[in-house]
């Protein structure tokens, strides 16, 4: 496999026609609903319905906002002359978001269409070629979605499906990508860093969480506990933002315990992905026996482990020390962490090695002073999961769960290169421009003289250059 460095075709169609195509993609993946709810029940999903509330209903809203919104984004911007220094009179520049040539999406299963979907769409609406390597057990889905983009327009040359191993990916970083965005595990991210180092090739890297949700004094405690339990139930408890750390003083915390006993005490159980089934199985196990309490009561590890069912559980007495406390665990569990104040709740967030989003509940003034000192991507007051459904939020993490955005403005630039060009209309100035050996003393005027902080430094500024 080798990749030419040469423009492609599809990066010379007019980006506005690019935007277009890809946003035809959503009529075509909404016609290909059954197809592709049949497809990812067979590669991995239980629920039907969450292929089209976890998956298809946002990435269809998001290539129809990439069709609105992608052209403005990705404009040329337009620089008029500069004053200062004199030399540059006469000098026009812009600024163009140049496409990075070959992108490479490493795909996690749990989105396998929402993901790695909104991934290649910017890329593409960026004039990128993308290779998308799916998940094991993702192929299906992922070529009939690979289908309806080409079905809307994308030439098969520009969108392509590699197979599912990661020898497949290691080739394709080998032969000379030009981008790779991984969504998966930290420790994925650094297997996929370390070959990426090789060749310098630019990364963007979503990875592992441990999302907490701050219980502020004052909450609403039937709006928070119903926020987590939607949150630790979507998509069968495997959401990278899912709330898997409920940090609080006592009383919010015991109110907000008991209202979710209320609803989780009977909720049906979720089917737990088999890779992370051991991992989960394990993580609680030890979390039971080093004095934690399942208030739900109706975690089995043995049945988790053989048949892959677990009831929605909520842990508590969790310390934050203890490895569940910050772990990316794919099931539907999450702890309770009891702390004296809210600066301890900021400091437990902060200080997490995985920071990817964080929601907090509570009176909203004091939410968003909370969330403004939060180190995450993502913050949601009073609500869960935002960053799943609106396509204008850049999404990425902090810390150990990785760097880059994708999604949102940001997403679609963070898919282009900037490069700059220059016209000078008009004469040379060669009298006008700083000679270095002659003119050093006069330039260090000129600076402060511009940008001093007082009249007194200005003056003298002005004197040295009178001399
Ligand atoms: N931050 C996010 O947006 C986000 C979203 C979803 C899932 N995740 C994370 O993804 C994980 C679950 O998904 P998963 O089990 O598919 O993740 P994973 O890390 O096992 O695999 C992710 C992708 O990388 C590939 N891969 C693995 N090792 C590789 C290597 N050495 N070289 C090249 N490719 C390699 C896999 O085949 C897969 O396509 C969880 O850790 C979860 O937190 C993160
Ligand atoms: C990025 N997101 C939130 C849609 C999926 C995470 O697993």
């Amino acid at each position: 496999m080798a990749f030419d460095s040469e423009v492609s075709s599809w990066a010379s169609v007019p980006l506005n026609r690019r935007c277009q195509v890809v946003a035809a993609a959503a009529g075509k993946l909404a016609e290909a609903t059954d197809e592709l709810t049949l497809l990812c029940q067979s590669d991995q999903r239980t629920d039907p319905v969450e292929t089209i509330t976890a998956e298809l209903l946002p990435l269809c809203s998001a290539l129809r906002w990439l069709g609105r919104r992608g052209p403005r984004v990705l404009a040329t911007r337009q620089l008029g002359p500069m004053g200062r220094p004199a030399w540059l009179w006469g000098v026009r520049s812009a600024v163009h978001r140049d496409p990075f040539g070959m992108v490479l999406i490493l795909g996690a299963w749990n989105y396998p269409l929402l993901l790695p979907g909104v991934q290649a769409a910017q890329a593409l609406a960026a004039g990128n070629r993308v290779l998308i390597k799916p998940a094991p057990g993702c192929e299906s889905a992922t070529a009939r979605m690979v289908q309806a983009f080409h079905d809307a327009g994308i030439p098969p040359t520009a969108l392509m499906q590699l197979d599912s191993s990661s020898d497949s990916a290691i080739a394709a970083i080998n032969a000379g990508v030009d981008l790779i965005v991984l969504t998966g595990a930290a420790t994925t991210g650094r297997n996929v860093l370390a070959q990426a180092a090789r060749s310098l090739t630019p990364t963007i890297m979503e990875l592992s969480g441990c999302d907490a949700t701050i219980l502020l004094p004052g909450a609403d405690v039937q709006l928070a506990a119903d926020a987590i339990t939607f949150g630790l139930k979507f998509n069968g408890g495997a959401t990278c933002i899912a709330p898997r750390r409920l940090i609080g003083q006592n009383e919010i915390c015991d109110q907000v315990r008991t209202a979710l006993v209320e609803r989780l005490g009977s909720a049906d159980p979720l089917v737990v992905h088999p890779s992370a089934r051991e991992a989960a199985a394990d993580l609680i196990e030890r979390s039971l026996a080093a004095g934690c309490v399942d208030v739900t009561g109706r975690f089995h590890a043995q049945t988790l482990r053989d048949s892959g069912q677990m009831a929605p559980t909520v842990l508590d007495q969790v310390c934050a020390d203890h490895p569940i406390a910050s772990a990316d665990v794919f099931a539907p569990v999450t702890s309770i962490v009891r702390v004296a104040d809210t600066e301890e709740s900021i400091q437990q967030v902060n200080q997490c090695p995985y920071r990817l989003s964080a929601s907090v509940f509570g009176p909203p003034k004091q939410a968003e002073a909370v969330a403004q000192r939060l180190s995450v991507g993502n913050v949601c007051i009073n609500d869960i999961l935002v960053p799943t459904a609106d396509p204008r939020l850049p999404f990425g993490g902090r810390g150990q769960s990785g760097f880059g955005v994708t999604r949102g403005a940001e997403g679609l630039l963070s898919m282009t290169v900037p490069k700059s060009i220059s016209h000078r209309r008009g004469r040379f100035m060669p009298h006008l421009r700083p000679r270095a050996d002659s003119d050093e003393n006069r330039l260090s005027a000129a600076v402060i003289l511009l940008h001093g902080a007082t009249w007194s430094q200005r003056w003298q500024a002005l004197r040295r250059m009178g001399r």
